[in-house]
């Protein structure tokens, strides 16, 4: 892991899991997984940022500090270099907390000193000036935020709202230094004799330059704006196009948790053409409503995508606290909605639509726990995400994948071998095994030292594999076959070594890359290892001379895909071998991969 992120909520992670994942002009996207809360168990070693979302914007900044030590100490355990401690761009706190202490914590912890505070998304309009916070042309005090319930923001001035949060002096780097660049960034940065400095940003080019100072940065603080510029620093390859969205089909339910203003006249326009629920508060604190009564009533209503709220105006919230306390009332809603959503869900409804970060922080804890993938944008920083697969469900999903690609002719008898990076190891297709055959309880499992324990016999080509995985950051699976087409492309002598398989389509730009043929070496021999190391991880596949291709993806089913459009390329190549071929040219080339982002590098 590169990069890791401390969320101060779930939606929060979710926008930064985004903008990471998706990656902006010089910087790459990234494999993201979003945990739930401070994992248990070491994130899969194909993760390169990992964002751990808590649930401490609100709660006594003592909890919330503690709670972010434990991911910062979880993180560096997967060998974090550099840390993110990210909040919302409303910079949303109380006078007592829990921005400041948190992030005086972090930095205390890793002994840092000049750490970046930047809550600016130029995209939805938060912007800082002479460290200010603007929403639209309005100051921060003036947006509404003035009358949060649980954060009111009533003064825009960041230095002064963190001084009162007891963080000590606040440096501040104006724009007009931003706007010299990175090196000027940097300097202002480490001149600056306080912890924490505010740095002014208006603009996504403001956040790159931010982002290019921030190199070698142990900790960064900031709203999800401040990743669009990290990932350029790294040296690492996009882990290819995310794959393309699907929504699901059926009954779905609209949850509101949120008491912003937004989400208020949100309800009222869903009033105007569907039934719309109040939750009684009071009564969900006495126990006299239950989530299973509250489900009952909206799946009589469900044909017409009912909406149940628990929002109140500031002033219904504020009596509501002072009567049952702050953190009592928020604990019981989120019990409240993470029930009705299981109740709704086995019911049989399959879409939830839910407003609100910690309502939808409670409702995906109690349906998906654990870690999520993320996936393609949907919505300006919003993200799709997947519930991370368990070992059991990549067994199933490599024994169903390999069997797909022996029964459409791309593996014959018992060629090929695949392998898919867990988070305390790998598992691995046996040797002599068909890919047609395979047993998901057979399989063999390699402890993360690569040592066999488990299954049968691993492949005699785990030397390859393992030489993906150790050079090429971000490789969840590998797929070696004996594909008919590409195995005759590597039979033949190559034109050109570095870049053996033509560029006939965009597709095999996107997907696979620029591919090189390596010397022939008997199979199993580890030389074959060492050849793919030479490369340097700046390939996703090769074509081993005489034997064939092999592949490596961000999870199993990217990097069978590419194996499959690896092979349909080479079969193209050959069919038009000796005809007058309109290859993509370099440029075309060059703007697949500014668009998609390259495989290679
Ligand atoms: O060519 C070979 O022998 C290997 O590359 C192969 O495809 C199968 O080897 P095992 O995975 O050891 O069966």
């Amino acid at each position: 892991m590169l990069i890791g992120v401390i969320a101060d909520d779930f939606t929060g992670a979710s926008d930064i899991a985004n903008t990471l994942a998706r990656g902006h002009g010089a910087s790459p996207g990234l494999h993201v997984v979003q945990y739930l809360g401070v994992p248990d168990r070491p994130a899969e070693p194909s993760v390169q940022a990992g964002v751990v979302a808590l649930k401490s914007r609100s709660i006594p900044a003592d909890r919330a500090v503690a709670q972010s030590l434990a991911a910062l100490d979880w993180l560096l355990a997967q060998g974090c270099r550099q840390v993110v401690f990210k909040y919302c761009s409303t910079f949303d706190s109380t006078p007592q907390g829990n921005i400041g202490p948190v992030a005086m914590a972090l930095a205390d912890r890793l002994g840092a000193r000049g750490v970046v505070v930047c809550p600016a998304f130029p995209t939805m309009g938060r912007t800082i000036y002479q460290g200010h916070l603007f929403v639209g042309d309005r100051l921060l005090s003036e947006s509404g935020m003035q009358d949060h319930p649980l954060t009111p923001m009533t003064d825009p001035d960041l230095r002064r709202w963190l001084g009162r949060q007891g963080t000590g002096p606040v440096g501040l780097v104006p724009l007009c230094v931003v706007r010299q660049g990175a090196a000027a960034i940097r300097a202002a940065l480490e001149a600056s004799d306080a912890t924490l400095v505010v740095t002014d940003a208006t603009s996504d080019e403001d956040l790159m330059a931010i982002g290019a100072a921030l190199a070698g940065a142990r900790l960064v603080t900031g709203g999800s704006g401040i990743a669009l510029g990290l990932a350029q620093n790294l040296d690492v390859a996009g882990p290819g196009v995310a794959a393309p969205r699907r929504t699901a089909p059926g009954p779905g339910v609209v949850l509101a948790g949120s008491c912003s203003g937004m989400t208020r006249r949100q309800i009222e326009h869903h009033r105007a053409a569907h039934p719309v629920i109040e939750i009684d508060v009071p009564a969900v604190m006495a126990g006299t409503l239950t989530p299973e009564a509250v489900a009952r009533q909206l799946l009589a209503l469900v044909a017409q995508a009912p909406l149940a709220f628990s929002s109140g105006s500031p002033e219904q919230v504020a009596r509501m606290q002072a009567e049952y306390g702050r953190e009592a009332v928020a604990a019981r809603l989120d019990g409240f909605f993470g029930d009705l959503a299981r109740a709704l869900v086995a019911a049989g409804v399959t879409r939830l639509v839910v407003a609100g970060g910690e309502t939808s922080g409670a409702v995906v804890s109690a349906l998906a726990p654990g870690a999520l993938e993320v996936g393609a944008e949907i919505d300006p920083g919003v993200p799709v995400l997947r519930p991370a697969m368990t070992e059991d469900d990549l067994r199933a999903e490599l024994v169903r994948l390999a069997a797909s690609l022996f029964q459409r002719g791309f593996s014959v008898g018992t060629a090929g071998n695949i392998s898919v990076a867990l988070p305390d190891g790998w598992l691995m297709t046996p040797t002599n095994s068909s890919l047609g055959h395979l047993d998901a309880g057979r399989i063999s499992k390699l402890d993360r030292d690569w040592s066999h324990v488990g299954g049968d016999r691993p492949s005699k080509e785990v030397f390859l594999h393992r030489a993906f995985y150790e050079t090429r950051p971000g490789t969840g699976a590998v797929v070696h076959l004996h594909s008919t087409h590409a195995t005759a492309l590597s039979c033949l002598v190559a034109q050109d070594p570095e870049d053996c398989v033509p560029p006939l389509t965009p597709y095999v730009v996107m997907r696979v890359g620029r591919v090189p043929l390596l010397d022939y070496v008997p199979p199993g021999d580890p030389a074959m290892g060492d050849l793919i190391r030479a490369r340097g991880g700046r390939n996703a596949a090769v074509l081993l001379a005489n034997h064939g291709p092999v592949v490596a993806g961000r999870d199993l089913l990217s990097a069978v895909h590419a194996a499959e459009e690896l092979e349909e390329t080479a079969r193209l190549a050959i069919l038009l071998r000796g005809l007058p071929v309109r290859l993509l040219s370099p440029d075309q080339v060059a703007e697949l991969e500014r668009r998609f982002g390259g495989v290679s590098r």
